[in-house]
């Protein structure tokens, strides 16, 4: 089981710097998306330069243009790009096009995904390769948590490999390690912590415990 710590709100050379602090807790560096908006590619550049053994995920969040902005994410050196599962089809067959030309993988955000499981067997057939449910910020805010849909989510999946993303924290971790997915997401709980890398060696624990 991973540890993906999402960078969203920080600007790039304030985002290498936090990232040094506790990047011995983190095994894939998530470029946010509103941290994509703000620097695009060379955040993502200049990650992998700084970090060459840490996986990149540029979080995209792509809604068009599947091969091609895929394509961008992987030239500048990411391992991981996310395409949204509400989107066309057409636009995931491109996403998972460009990541098995470049080596690379595809993430399908399932936020505001009404039906997981017909999704999940739709995306398995098309062979993304990562499914990630997440309860989107704004969702949270209004109480929700993705704990429900990532029960749903691991009864129905069958090949792809998933990712759990909203809210998560040390005080939340273990219920989502109970359900062994492949990735934990966390960026707001470390980012905004008081103590961000006691923080992220809390959740780091919780998930080398459950393992
Ligand atoms: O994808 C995200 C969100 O849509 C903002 O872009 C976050 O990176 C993801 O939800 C993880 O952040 P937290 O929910 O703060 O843990």
């Amino acid at each position: 089981m991973k540890l993906q710590l999402a960078l969203d709100e920080h600007k790039l050379e304030d985002a290498l710097a936090f990232a040094e602090k506790v990047i011995d807790y983190v095994d894939i560096i998530e470029i946010g998306t509103p941290f994509v908006i703000d620097s695009g590619m060379n955040a993502v550049r200049k990650f992998k330069e700084k970090f060459p053994d840490k996986e990149i995920l540029s979080d995209e969040k792509i809604m068009d243009g599947g091969y091609y902005e895929s394509q961008l994410a992987f030239e500048a050196g990411a391992e991981y790009v996310t395409v949204l599962g509400v989107t066309d089809i057409a636009t995931v067959k491109q996403c998972v096009r460009a990541a098995d030309d470049f080596g690379k993988k595809v993430v399908v955000d399932m936020i505001c995904v009404d039906n997981i499981p017909a999704k999940v067997t739709q995306m398995e057939e098309l062979g993304a390769h990562i499914l990630a449910v997440h309860t989107g910020a704004d969702q949270q805010a209004e109480g929700r948590t993705p704990l429900d849909d990532l029960k749903v989510m691991t009864d129905c999946a069958k090949k792809a490999k998933i990712a759990v993303a909203g809210g998560i924290s040390s005080k939340t971790i273990d219920k989502y390690v109970a359900l062994k997915p492949d990735i934990i997401i966390v960026g707001s709980a470390i980012t905004r912590a008081a103590d961000p890398v006691e923080e992220a060696r809390l959740i780091k624990e919780a998930i080398k415990k459950s393992q």
